[in-house]
């Protein structure tokens, strides 16, 4: 077990999962990326900005200077926003021993290279980095509430460390071999919770956020598959289990900004009003673009790409969707009439 755990990150996520690992006993390090924020954590105890009413344990300090957190840390917790996530890397990279391991905890893809978070860190020299993803709101993780997540890693050894450091009375941790299926599970869901969203800022009703639900599945598995996932990922808590709670708590942001959106409120006045990631806007011009090249279907995402960066009113798109050429619904499995 680590002696001491490096969290990378204090918005929502990097402080509950800091509280999560402090409330386990361990020595936990907390980087925040401005030292006017690191300063006021370490004496107020509370991130009021990203997880209000969520107290930071004694054995939970924080840092401005990454160095100072990363030194003597067996576990390097990753939760910066997916944009951050190279730059981040570049400066962790030198700080790391050459046995330490990395957890990324972002969702989403690269948006110029389209890249799995996983390749971006190998790309920058951190080799078997870990993922931890699944349905974990955290404002309900920083409050001890059940939550059920999957890890994964190129090799068994990471993903079971990984497993045992997280794991506890309130968060059980399940191991996935599949480390692209898990990506990209948790990456894709927040496009249709956008969509979702959208349809339900338009009050289009139950029936089109579960069929927005089911079809939006259809795509990520589509493109999963193209990329190489195993499909059954996809049904799991990293895929169906990411997408339920993502198109259906109001604690998630995507869904939020989803809303706004389809009540008719422009993107840049949506994404400044919320304050956090919306990590579905860059990750559907990632995703659209994958899937054009690789000529993988993906209507929804085009929709919600044209609402996000074209402009497009969300009403027009019901009609886009709905009235597409008939089609069976599980010809994209190979499951077709004989
Ligand atoms: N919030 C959740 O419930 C949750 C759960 C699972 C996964 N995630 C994922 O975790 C990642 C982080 O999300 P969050 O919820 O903590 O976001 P957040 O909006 O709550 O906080 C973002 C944090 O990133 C920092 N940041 C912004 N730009 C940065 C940069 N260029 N370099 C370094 N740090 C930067 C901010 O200062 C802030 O501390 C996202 O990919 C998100 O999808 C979030
Ligand atoms: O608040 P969101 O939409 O970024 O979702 C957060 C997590 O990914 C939910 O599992």
């Amino acid at each position: 077990m680590p002696e001491k755990i490096a969290v990378v990150g204090a918005g929502s996520w990097g402080t509950a999962l800091a509280v999560l690992l402090a409330r386990k006993g361990f020595k936990v390090s907390l980087w925040a990326r401005r030292p006017e924020f690191a300063e006021m954590l370490q004496k107020n105890r509370e991130n009021s900005t990203y997880l209000p009413g969520v107290f930071l344990p004694e054995n939970i300090e924080v840092k401005n200077n990454m160095s100072q957190v990363v030194q003597g840390a067996n576990l390097v917790v990753l939760s910066v926003p997916s944009h951050a996530v190279r730059h981040t890397a570049r400066l962790l990279k030198p700080l790391l021993e050459e046995e330490t391991t990395v957890v990324n905890t972002a969702k989403g893809l690269e948006l110029d290279s389209g890249l799995r978070l996983s390749q971006v860190l190998e790309q920058e020299g951190i080799s078997t980095p870990a993922v931890l993803s699944g349905p974990s709101h955290a404002e309900e993780v920083g409050r001890g509430l059940p939550t059920s997540v999957v890890v994964t890693a190129k090799k068994k050894v990471v993903a079971e460390y990984v497993q045992e450091v997280f794991m506890g009375p309130s968060f059980r941790v399940y191991t996935n071999p599949d480390l692209i299926g898990v990506e990209l599970g948790g990456a894709l869901k927040n496009i249709i919770a956008l969509a979702t969203g959208m349809s339900d800022g338009l009050s289009l009703g139950d029936n089109a956020r579960a069929a927005l639900m089911t079809r939006g599945l259809a795509e990520i598995t589509r493109l999963g598959m193209a990329l190489g996932a195993n499909p059954l990922t996809f049904a799991g808590l990293a895929g169906l289990g990411d997408l339920i709670v993502t198109c259906c708590s109001m604690y998630s942001r995507n869904r939020r900004a989803g809303i706004e959106l389809g009540r008719g409120r422009p993107l840049e006045e949506v994404l400044a009003g919320m304050g956090m990631v919306v990590e579905g806007v860059p990750t559907t011009a990632a995703a659209r673009k994958l899937a054009q090249e690789l000529g993988i279907p993906m209507p929804i995402t085009e929709e919600v790409y044209q609402v996000l960066y074209k402009g497009k009113p969300v009403r027009e798109c019901v009609s886009a969707l709905m009235e597409r050429k008939r089609t069976v619904e599980t010809g994209f499995l190979g499951v077709t009439w004989s």
